[in-house]
């Protein structure tokens, strides 16, 4: 599995933890920033994610901003990304399951080290179950085309 990195400078150490914490794994990451607390504008790296999972260069991909929420909006404007901020362990595991997500959304201003990197485990190892989800996620991509629904 190749996972895709990026946060703010609101993300940067959590991200720093996750990198760490899926190196020990043996995970391959692909850590696309930021490199310091210096400030810099999430969008940026939302879209660096997004892009890399787009171009097929990553699997999964992992954001983290303050909240989630910012760097979630921005890669979710890529047509094709679900990106889904999780705050615990169930949302983590459904929207793999549920919602094929392919970006898990953390905030580092509302959820400690421990928790984050449980939530990351869930998501990473959960796969999308298909059947009716599938249809429902299609809906989405139909939006995505402009499409009425
Ligand atoms: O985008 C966010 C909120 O949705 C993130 O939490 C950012 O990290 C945050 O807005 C950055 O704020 P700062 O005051 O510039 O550190």
């Amino acid at each position: 599995m190749r996972v895709a990195l990026g946060a703010d400078h609101g993300g940067y150490e959590l991200k720093e933890a996750i990198l760490c914490h899926l190196e020990k794994q043996g995970i391959e990451v692909q850590d696309f920033g930021t490199h310091s607390k210096d400030s810099v504008d999430y969008p940026k790296y939302g879209f660096a994610v997004g892009s890399a999972i787009i171009k097929e260069k990553a699997d999964l991909g992992i954001v983290v901003c303050g909240t989630g929420l910012g760097i979630s909006m921005a890669a979710n404007k890529i047509p094709g990304i679900r990106a889904a901020v999780c705050t615990e362990t169930f949302s983590a595991r459904m929207a793999r399951e549920h919602n094929n997500a392919n970006i898990l959304a953390l905030g580092a201003r509302v959820i400690g080290v421990g928790l984050a990197l449980e939530i990351v485990d869930i998501f990473l190892k959960t796969e999308f179950s298909g059947g009716r989800h599938a249809l429902r996620v299609n809906l989405i991509s139909d939006i995505e085309r402009g499409e009425e629904i």
